[in-house]
């Protein structure tokens, strides 16, 4: 048995939560808003993210992050991605040697384009930082349906431990030293979710979702790869797994701001309308900016773009990607 602090207590928080508390570990759970942790200690419910999935009286729940992080051997980083940064800062001066903090959530900083993890261990040297990703969204996972994903760690040593911790006979953990490639691989397909809601939201099938899966999964990879990730994180859970889920799931926030805007909203309308956090439009700018620092041509990431940022009609965005040059597939087998 562990003691666990969750710090954060969305919707993603809250599942992660319950199944460390199913597993037999003490968990406690941080709200930025102590009247929400009262509220949850009382209804046992968390009505506007998880309605109808029990928490059980042995969970925890707390206003006072101290408290959240005082004595735990782990804890769980479930706050937007916006939020990350600032929230290590604010765990800073309770935070012991050695203590191990896995980042759940998934994004990318705008402005140093450093990834979740690199962002903690900025704000908390004395951490042991790991991250957890792949194709889960909270519904399914508070509901107790069989998931699969990945830990990244330093060590192996601290990887194993926290596959011991979450695994259980519904959720299988596998585990990785590939944390940027799977950090990577969470946050980019975000923002092909979008493209995928977009198109969805315009009324095209099947053949035009499949497409940017497929050629959205290239586009990650090429720079991921560039950015020293390995190729089997994108081709696995974190990364195709992960792009299936976001891109076909009716629970993926990304996918349904996507339809919003394919139907007509605006950003802002489509996010207020989702009311979870959209961490695709986060990821975006992000995302242009590695493509030419590391002079990878991202089409589908420039023009989910142009229709976030720059008022770009979402039907001339797809046309515009129809109509690129033709191109060979990939360049793996040449003709001889
Ligand atoms: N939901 C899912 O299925 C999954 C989510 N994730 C990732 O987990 C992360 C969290 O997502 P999710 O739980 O869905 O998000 P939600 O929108 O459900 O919840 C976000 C929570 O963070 C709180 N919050 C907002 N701003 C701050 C802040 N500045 N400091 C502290 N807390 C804050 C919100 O509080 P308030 O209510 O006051 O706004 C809310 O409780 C995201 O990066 C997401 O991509 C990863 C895998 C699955
Ligand atoms: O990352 C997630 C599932 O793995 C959650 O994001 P979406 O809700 O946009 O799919």
């Amino acid at each position: 048995m562990a003691n666990i602090g969750v710090i954060g207590a969305g919707s993603w928080g809250t599942a992660l939560a319950l199944l460390l508390d199913k597993n037999g570990h003490a968990v406690t759970e941080w709200s930025h808003r102590p009247e929400e942790a009262e509220e949850l200690s009382r209804t046992r419910e968390h009505k506007s993210k998880l309605p109808g999935v029990k928490l059980p009286e042995t969970m925890r729940f707390t206003g006072d992050l101290e408290e959240a992080v005082t004595g735990k051997e782990v804890l769980i980083m479930a706050v937007p991605s916006t939020a990350v940064r600032s929230t290590a800062a604010k765990i800073r001066p309770y935070l012991t040697k050695g203590q191990i903090v896995v980042d759940v959530a998934k994004g990318i900083e705008e402005n140093t384009l450093m990834t979740l993890s690199q962002q903690i261990e900025e704000e908390l040297p004395d951490a042991d930082v790991a991250v957890l990703s792949g194709p889960s969204h909270a519904e399914e996972v508070g509901r107790g349906l069989p998931t699969s994903v990945v830990v990244g760690a330093k060590t192996r040593e601290t990887a194993e431990y926290l596959q011991g911790l979450f695994m259980n006979e519904v959720f299988r953990v596998y585990t990785s030293p590939d944390m940027l490639g799977m950090e990577l691989g969470g946050s980019l397909k975000n923002v092909i979710a979008l493209a995928a809601g977009i198109a969805d939201g315009l009324g095209y099938g099947d053949n035009a979702k499949a497409a940017l899966i497929t050629r959205g999964i290239h586009e990650i990879s090429r720079l991921g790869v560039e950015m020293g990730g390995a190729i089997e994180s994108f081709t696995g859970l974190t990364g195709v797994g992960d792009l299936i889920v976001t891109c076909a799931s009716v629970h993926s926030r990304n996918r349904k701001a996507g339809y919003l805007i394919g139907q007509g909203r605006t950003m802002q309308e489509a996010m207020d309308e989702v009311k979870m956090v959209v961490e695709g439009v986060f990821s975006t700018k992000a995302a242009v900016k590695l493509g030419k620092k590391y002079g990878v041509d991202m089409p589908i990431v420039e023009q989910v773009n142009a229709v976030l940022f720059e008022g770009k009609d979402a039907a001339e965005a797809v046309n515009d990607l129809m109509m690129r040059s033709g191109k060979p597939e990939h360049t793996a087998k040449p003709w001889s």
